[in-house]
């Protein structure tokens, strides 16, 4: 099967991660795509960071009952921070049948050749990348496959913020998410 693997702190997931995740069902060849949940991202600080059982839960939410959409945990296991070519080294050998791919906004591909062993991951894997505002893309290596997305200009630490400041996060996460965090009072 092919895959595709959404790498990111979903700290918490918003509907701009969701709007991603559908598009590239629908229009690559993937069959699937896997939301992988970083417990820690090499280049994000922790403070602020729900844990990474609760935040599993907020992406199971708001894929729940969505055809050919996985929350995987596989991370949680590996050596922290979480580095990509790592997780995809230990799910190809896991999983030998399936192709995996990465999926990302081009805000993360500008920096991809910082990343852990960046030269050995552009030459094994696909990726698949869709544009983030104010992050053009110009020359793509040969791997890359450029998908054009809707263009949904939130974030998480933008969702965090308005909690904080008691704002309501309605219309920005789905609404199994916002009753969650409410219910648990995260982010407060
Ligand atoms: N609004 C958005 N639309 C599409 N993709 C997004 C959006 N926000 C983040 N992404 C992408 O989702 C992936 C995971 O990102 P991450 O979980 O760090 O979310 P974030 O909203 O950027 O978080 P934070 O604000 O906490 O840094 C990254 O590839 C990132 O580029
Ligand atoms: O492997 C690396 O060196 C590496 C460096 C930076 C980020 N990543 C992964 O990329 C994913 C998305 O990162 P970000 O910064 O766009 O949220 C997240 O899951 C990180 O673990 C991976």
């Amino acid at each position: 099967m092919r895959i595709g693997l959404y790498f990111g702190s979903f700290n918490p997931i918003h509907n701009g991660h969701c709007i991603i995740a559908n598009h590239m069902l629908a229009f690559t060849t993937l069959q699937q795509v896997w939301f992988v949940i970083s417990p820690q991202n090499p280049f994000k600080p922790s403070a602020g960071l729900l844990n990474e059982y609760d935040r599993l839960h907020l992406v199971k939410l708001a894929i729940e009952g969505t055809e050919g959409l996985k929350a995987s945990d596989i991370e949680f296991q590996l050596s922290r921070p979480s580095y990509t070519i790592d997780t995809l080294t230990y799910l190809s050998e896991k999983f030998p049948r399936h192709t995996f791919s990465i999926i990302m906004g081009s805000d993360g591909y500008q920096n991809i050749e910082r990343w852990k062993n960046a030269a050995v991951l552009l030459d094994r894997y696909d990726i698949y990348v869709y544009e983030r505002p104010g992050f053009p893309v110009t020359s793509p290596f040969p791997r890359t496959t450029m998908v054009k997305a809707p263009m949904l200009d939130i974030s998480a630490t933008h969702i965090r913020e308005m909690i904080k400041s008691g704002k309501d996060i309605r219309f920005l996460v789905p609404d199994r998410v916002r009753e969650d965090i409410e219910r648990n009072g995260y982010y407060q």
